[in-house]
């Protein structure tokens, strides 16, 4: 079993399967430490950076193939790779996500269920005028589908701005735990979007549910935002596009949307641990700040990161994990 925690200071390097440094700079991913590590260029300053670990208690074989760090443990699957910035990045996303997918066949460890991927310029435009983000869909839904993958398929995912660096992005896949995707009937799936946001629709799911080995199951939120249906709520209003940010997941962990995949029990936002909110302007942190301190558990960790984020009226958006035993 795998399992997460947010680290500011050293830790032990033994036992990790992989970690996401969100630091002042990007860093190519690398076994530097014994570990697969990947360095997003997320903060402006050294004093808030932070790590994602991801610990195993198993033991684990590491490697590299084309730019490509990797970490397994019979169970889990830790894979990490970076994109070069360029002015077009279609063609480079579809060839790092396909050797990212084949070393999830290759190693047997088929059942992705969580990516982040963190876009420099997510809302810039490329050579053609195309939105960043839209080309970074392009490419990422090119390779899910020569792929083979199935939309009902797709890993929950989180898809935000980076302050430098390209695009960097990592994935966790189970080799057998049972693995259930999620949608959330408030919203319309990803995948679906009409063509008005982009010639090719976001290839994520809203959440997964993967069983524990040792009873439970964890659940991994998607970043979720102000949008209901397809469309953005509340433009330019951060304390309401909180708030329905905060519906979403609510209604996303709910006893009702759950049961309609089958599962049980429902969750509440008190479960969720290990939560990310990605907020688009500085000047909207103490606001945001004080929403997640209400509506989140005291017992979660919680980071803050300035960034922007995949539409460009989004001001906010949140992820998060529900671990075996909280519920
Ligand atoms: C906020 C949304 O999408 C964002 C983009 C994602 C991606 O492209 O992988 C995944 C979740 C969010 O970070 C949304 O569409 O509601």
């Amino acid at each position: 079993m795998t399992w997460s925690s947010f680290q500011t200071g050293p830790f032990s390097s033994s036992a990790v399967l992989g970690a996401v440094v969100y630091g002042p700079r990007c860093r190519n991913p690398h076994l530097d430490r014994g570990f697969p590590e990947l360095t997003v260029h997320a903060v402006a300053d050294s004093a808030d950076a932070f790590t994602e670990v991801w610990h195993t208690d198993r033991p684990i074989e590491r490697g590299a193939l084309d730019g490509v760090v990797h970490a397994h443990d019979g169970e889990s699957l830790f894979c990490a790779a970076r994109i070069d910035s360029s002015d077009d990045c279609t063609e480079a996303v579809r060839a790092a996500y396909l050797t990212a997918l084949g070393l999830t066949r290759t190693l047997d460890y088929q059942r992705i269920f969580r990516m982040w991927n963190f876009v420099e310029n997510i809302n810039g435009t490329n050579s053609e005028g195309l939105e960043v983000y839209r080309d970074f869909c392009r490419g990422r839904a090119r390779a899910f589908h020569e792929f083979g993958f199935a939309e009902e398929q797709l890993p929950a995912a989180t898809g935000v701005g980076a302050l430098g660096g390209g695009i960097g992005f990592c994935l966790l896949a189970g080799r057998s735990a049972h693995r259930v995707t999620i949608e959330n009937s408030r919203q319309l799936p990803a995948y679906r979007y009409p063509e008005r946001y982009g010639p090719s629709s976001p290839s994520f799911a809203r959440a997964t549910h993967v069983a524990a080995a040792g009873g439970g199951a964890f659940i991994y939120v998607s970043g979720t935002a102000s949008v209901v249906g397809h469309e953005t709520l509340h433009r330019g209003q951060i304390t309401e596009q909180c708030g329905e940010t905060l519906a979403n997941l609510e209604h996303l962990l709910s006893a009702d949307n759950l049961a309609r995949h089958g599962l049980r029990p429902g969750r509440r936002l008190e479960d969720l641990r290990n939560i990310k909110v990605y907020v688009r302007h500085q000047q909207d942190l103490l606001t945001v700040r004080e929403i997640c301190a209400k509506a989140f558990s005291p017992a979660a960790d919680i980071a803050f990161l300035n960034v922007d984020l995949c539409r460009s009226d989004l001001l906010v958006e949140i992820e998060g994990i529900v671990f075996p035993g909280v519920a």
